[in-house]
């Protein structure tokens, strides 16, 4: 799957701006804060609906303006016709999402359609950050790579709002009294759904971790051992049980305490949390072999689904500036070997890149990037 061109309106910096990409390998190259990671964001928008920068997305429209549209011309292969994906926001309004001009009528189901994997200086954040940040992280991956998980994540988020909300509700106005034939409704809908998201979270490590350390073997030279594994309750204890037990500590704290939605994924290094005990080089590399395990498993699914010739599309943002020459060597091994399809990297030294993809084969094309403009060289 290529995406063929991209035409931006009021998105972020950007005015009005159309691209024309190759199959192979493009490069943004400008100025910090020139713009070029917002190209990226754009085809994040396109694949994944939303911005990998902001939960808001609002933020995305240019300043001044009232919406934003990105549009993207997809091709599944050469000569085949193109797909359109649009998103676009008009302040105030739902965002909208259109496939060949129609729109969706949930935008869940367009997730895995167009896969991409963002490799951002970011990543590291997973390693450093609290729980939320690796649960969605998985849970964005597995919604990417079975569908049949973003339904039942729906679907248990809004039991866990409504219940939250009643629990709320309990503690704000306790003189109405307490449904409690209703919590008891919702655990019931509530407890296999939670159970399920957990085995389903469970049995997709079990396929992903082997993958993901012989990335980082790789990448690292194979000088410490990491390990990837996943802990929830609720693979140990009944949810329903665990929701009956906790019933008054949740009417206390207004908030459902026990769940899918406090589950956490461990990274370990020779046995240590790779937070505290890895050094910066090795959280680094720890955080693209999660990337490159993600890239590898996307791929694996799109050949299930009958999609040969299809890739995820790879966004690598900054690496020529983050990452030291051994891993900027091995990654670009990989575009070099074809493990990858259509690539979109960012750099801020137009020479720094052109050396550095002196020996990668296939067709690249560069974009001089500076103020909210795009320029073909
Ligand atoms: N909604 C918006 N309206 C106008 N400008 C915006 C908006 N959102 C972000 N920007 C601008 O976009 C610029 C950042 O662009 P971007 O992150 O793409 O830079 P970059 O070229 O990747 O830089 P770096 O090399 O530092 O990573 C900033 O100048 C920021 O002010």
């Amino acid at each position: 799957m290529t995406l063929d061109s991209l035409q931006l309106l009021f998105f972020k910096n950007y005015e009005a701006a159309t691209l024309q990409f190759t199959p192979g390998l493009n490069c943004f190259i400008g100025d910090n804060g020139s713009g070029k990671t917002n190209l990226l964001d754009a085809i994040h928008y396109l694949s994944l609906t939303k911005s990998a920068l902001t939960p808001v997305d609002a933020n995305s429209i240019k300043q001044g303006a009232d919406f934003f549209v990105v549009k993207g011309k997809f091709s599944a292969d050469e000569g085949a016709d193109a797909e359109t994906i649009q998103v676009s926001l008009r302040q105030g309004q739902k965002k909208t999402l259109t496939h060949d001009k129609q729109p969706y009528e949930r935008m869940a189901d367009h997730i895995g359609r167009y896969p991409a994997v963002l490799v951002s200086p970011y990543d590291t954040d997973l390693i450093r950050e609290g729980s939320e940040e690796r649960r969605k992280y998985f849970d964005s991956l597995l919604s990417q790579f079975d569908h049949g998980f973003l339904d039942v994540l729906i679907a248990y988020n809004a039991l866990l709002r409504q219940r939250n909300a009643l629990l709320k509700l309990a503690a704000d106005r306790p003189a109405q009294g307490f449904d409690r034939d209703y919590l008891l409704a919702i655990d019931d809908q509530l407890a296999p759904l939670g159970t399920n998201l957990s085995q389903q979270r469970a049995t997709f490590l079990e396929r992903f971790t082997p993958i993901f350390r012989q990335h980082y073997q790789q990448l690292a030279d194979g000088r410490e051992e990491v390990s990837l594994t996943y802990k929830s309750q609720l693979l140990e204890a009944d949810f329903g049980q665990l929701l009956r037990q906790n019933e008054r500590r949740d009417l206390m704290m207004q908030r459902t305490t026990a769940g899918a939605h406090r589950d956490d994924f461990v990274f370990l290094m020779d046995g240590l949390p790779v937070k505290s005990y890895a050094s910066q080089g090795q959280q680094k590399s720890y955080a693209i072999a999660l990337k490159l395990a993600q890239f590898e498993i996307l791929t694996t699914r799109l050949v299930a689904a009958g999609t040969e010739a299809a890739k995820p599309l790879l966004l690598l943002d900054d690496i020529f500036d983050r990452l030291d020459d051994k891993r900027i060597a091995r990654l670009l091994e990989l575009v070099a070997d074809d493990t990858f399809g259509q690539v979109f990297l960012t750099d801020t030294n137009l020479a720094r890149t052109d050396q550095a993809l002196a020996n990668v084969r296939g067709d690249i094309r560069r974009f001089r990037v500076q103020g909210g403009t795009a320029e073909q060289l």
